[in-house]
C-alpha cells in the first residue's frame, strides 16, 4: 500500500468520525427540540384547563369601591387629588394618611376619572401600574429591577439567541410601563435611596437611560430597537402617585417638592359604620345595628371594616341567612381575637392640675393627650420633673436621622419663665408633669395645656373637664402655631370635648367645617385661661387680669 493510499484512507477515517459527530448533534438537538415541543404540549394543556377553572369573585373585590364617590370621609383629600390628576396638566402626587383609609382605592379610581375629561392628556388607553416599594427589590449590579429596567446582558443565563449573539437586551421596569398614564407605588416612604435617586432623575428625565459594557454603536449585530434604546433612552413619561403612611419629614425633599401632598385622615367611628353598611350592601346581606355597634368598637379604619363584614356575611351566607347579627359580629372578633379600639376620653369631671392636650401620631391621626400636673410646695427653688415622655426623639428619614432631646422638657421651662414672669410663684414649687397612656408628645404643642395645668395647680382652680387645647407658648405668653390642628379638633370632638383651644395663627376656613364643638382661636395664654378654667373669679397680677378662684383648695 502506498504513501497515498494510507493518507486517503484515514482522510476517509477521519471524515467518517466527524461526519458521525455531527450526525448525532444534529439527531440529539432534533430530539432536544421534539422533548421541549412535547414537554410544552403538556404545560399548554395543563395552563388551557387552569384557566377554565373558576371561582366567584372573592367578596373583597366587590366590596372595593367602584367610583370615587364610594370612598368615605376623604372629600378633602379626593379634592385635591382630582385637582392634582383630573385636570389637562396632571401633576405628581403624594398621599399621606394612616393604613388602610382608602388611599390605594382612591389612586386606582382617579386615572379613570381622569380618562372622562375630554382635555386630560390621559387617553383611554393610559396604563395604571401599580409596585409596592417594600417587595420592588433591585440587584445593585443593575441586573434586575422592577421599577427602573435594567439591561440583561450576553453573559447572564438565559439571554436567549440575542445574547449567544452578544447583545446586551433592556428590559421595561415598571416606569416605562406606565408610560403615558400612572405609575402608583404604594409605601412609597420605603424606597432605597438608590431607587428613589433613579426614580427621581427618570421624573425629570421623562425617559430611562440605559447603560452596558457589551453595548457598541458600531455592533451592527445590534438591532436598531436596541441601538435607539442604548441612544435615546426609553420613554418614561407617567405622573406618579405614591401612597404612604409615613410623615412628610420622613419622606426625601427632593421627591416631596416634585408632588403635591395631600393628606387622607383618620375615620371617624360613623364613617367606620358606613363603610361597613357600603360594604354589607354590596354583597347582598342586610345588616343589625347592634352587629355595626360592635363592628364600630372593634375596627380601626376602612379595610378592617371589611374584613369584619366579608368573614360575618360568608357565615351568614353559609347559614343561609342575608341579615348579619350580632352574633356573627361578636364570633367575628372572638375568632379574629382583635381587641377594642381605645380611644381616650375626656376627664368626667373637672379637676385641678388635669388637662386635655392634643398630639399628632403619623401624618394625620390624632389623639387626646391626658395631662396631670400636681405641684408641691419646696423651700429652694423647685425643681420640675417629667414622667410620661420620650426622653430622646428620633428625627429624619433612612437617608439622614438625628436625635434630639424631647422638644417637651424645653417647652416646660419657657412655661416656667412665663409664669414666673406674670407674678404665678412657680419657683416656690416642685413642679410634676405627668402624660399618662404612652401617647408620643409631639414637641411644644403641649406648651399651652403644660401651662394652664400648672396655673391651676397653684392656683387651686380646677381646668374644664369639656375642654381640649393645643398651642406653643412662648416666654411672653403668646400661643404659637402648631401642626395638624384639623387632625387634632378632630381627635377633641371624638374624645368627647365641647370646646377646643387653638393659635388664632392655625384657625382656617376649613374649621368650619368641623360641627359639633366650639372652636377657640387664642393669641395669648390670658385670653386662653377663662375659656379653660371653670372659675369666674378674676384677679389681676402685674397689672394683667386673670381668673383665679384661691378659696378652693383642692379638686
Ligand atoms: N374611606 C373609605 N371608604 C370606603 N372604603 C374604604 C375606605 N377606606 C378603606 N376602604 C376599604 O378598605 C379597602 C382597603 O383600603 P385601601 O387599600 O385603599 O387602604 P390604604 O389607605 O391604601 O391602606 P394601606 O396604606 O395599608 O395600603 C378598600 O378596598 C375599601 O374596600
Amino acid at each position: 500500500m502506498d504513501l497515498v493510499s494510507i493518507v486517503v484512507i484515514i482522510q476517509l477515517f477521519f471524515g467518517i468520525v466527524i461526519g458521525l459527530y455531527f450526525w448525532n448533534l444534529l439527531k440529539s438537538q432534533r430530539t432536544n427540540k421534539s422533548s421541549i415541543n412535547k414537554e410544552s404540549e403538556k404545560e399548554m394543556n395543563k395552563l388551557r384547563e387552569m384557566k377554565q377553572i373558576q371561582l366567584t369573585a372573592p367578596l373583597s373585590e366587590r366590596i372595593r369601591p367602584g367610583d370615587l364617590n364610594e370612598i368615605i370621609g376623604q372629600e378633602d383629600g379626593i379634592q385635591a387629588l382630582r385637582a392634582a390628576i383630573c385636570s389637562s396638566n396632571p401633576q405628581h402626587v403624594i398621599i399621606y394618611g394612616p393604613p388602610g383609609i382608602g388611599k390605594t382605592a382612591a389612586a386606582r379610581l382617579v386615572l379613570e376619572e381622569a380618562k372622562r375629561n375630554a382635555n386630560s392628556p390621559f387617553r383611554g388607553t393610559s396604563p395604571f401600574i401599580e409596585i409596592d416599594a417594600t417587595t420592588a427589590r433591585f440587584d445593585e449590579r443593575g441586573v434586575a429591577d422592577p421599577l427602573i429596567g435594567s439591561v440583561h446582558d450576553p453573559i447572564y443565563q438565559g439571554a436567549g439567541a440575542m445574547g449567544q449573539a452578544g447583545i446586551p437586551q433592556p428590559k421595561r421596569g415598571a416606569v416605562s410601563n406606565a408610560h403615558g398614564g400612572v405609575l402608583f407605588i404604594d409605601e412609597i416612604g420605603e424606597l432605597h435611596p438608590i431607587q428613589m435617586n433613579k426614580l427621581l432623575k427618570v421624573l425629570e428625565d421623562r425617559k430611562v437611560l440605559y447603560e452596558s459594557a457589551y453595548y457598541s454603536e458600531e455592533n451592527s449585530n445590534i438591532p436598531t430597537h436596541i441601538h435607539q434604546i442604548f441612544k435615546n433612552g426609553l420613554p418614561a413619561d407617567f405622573r406618579l402617585i405614591g401612597a404612604t403612611t409615613r410623615m412628610p419629614e420622613e419622606i426625601p425633599p427632593a421627591i416631596r417638592s416634585r408632588c403635591l401632598e395631600i393628606f387622607f385622615r383618620e375615620l371617624e367611628p360613623e364613617e367606620i359604620i358606613r363603610v361597613a353598611e357600603r360594604a354589607s350592601k354590596k354583597v347582598n346581606c342586610k345588616i343589625d345595628n347592634d352587629a355595626l355597634e360592635v363592628l364600630s368598637i372593634y375596627a380601626r379604619n376602612g379595610r378592617e371594616s371589611v374584613n369584619m363584614i366579608q368573614i360575618a356575611a360568608s357565615i351568614a351566607m353559609k347559614e343561609g341567612r342575608d341579615q348579619i347579627s350580632q352574633a356573627d359580629m361578636e364570633w367575628v372578633v372572638d375568632s379574629s381575637r382583635l381587641s377594642p379600639r381605645i380611644k381616650p376620653k375626656v376627664f368626667p369631671v373637672s379637676r385641678v392640675g388635669k388637662v386635655n392636650g392634643l398630639a399628632v401620631q403619623g401624618p394625620s391621626t390624632g389623639n387626646l393627650l391626658e395631662i396631670e400636673i400636681l405641684v408641691l410646695p419646696c423651700v429652694t427653688n423647685g425643681k420640675i420633673t417629667i414622667t410620661g415622655i420620650a426622653e430622646e426623639e428620633t428625627i429624619g428619614g433612612q437617608s439622614k436621622q438625628i436625635k434630639r432631646k424631647s422638644m417637651a422638657r424645653g417647652s416646660i421651662e419657657n412655661v416656667m419663665t412665663f409664669l414666673k414672669s406674670i407674678g404665678v410663684p412657680a419657683h416656690e414649687y416642685d413642679v410634676h408633669v405627668n402624660f399618662p397612656g404612652g401617647i408620643p408628645v409631639d414637641g411644644p404643642s403641649a406648651g399651652l395645656a403644660m401651662a394652664v395645668g400648672i396655673y391651676s395647680s397653684i392656683q387651686k382652680i380646677p381646668v374644664r373637664y369639656d375642654t381640649a387645647m393645643t398651642g406653643e407658648i412662648s416666654i411672653y405668653g403668646e400661643v404659637k402655631p402648631i401642626g395638624g390642628v384639623l387632625t387634632k379638633i378632630r381627635a377633641a370632638k371624638q374624645a368627647g370635648a365641647k370646646r377646643v383651644v387653638i393659635p388664632k395663627a392655625n384657625y382656617q376656613a376649613m374649621c368650619d367645617k368641623i360641627t359639633g364643638i366650639e372652636i377657640c382661636p387664642v393669641e395669648s395664654f390670658k385670653e386662653a385661661l377663662p375659656l379653660i378654667l371653670e372659675a369666674e373669679n378674676k384677679s389681676t397680677i402685674n397689672g394683667e387680669t386673670f381668673v383665679s378662684n384661691p378659696s378652693m383648695k383642692s379638686s
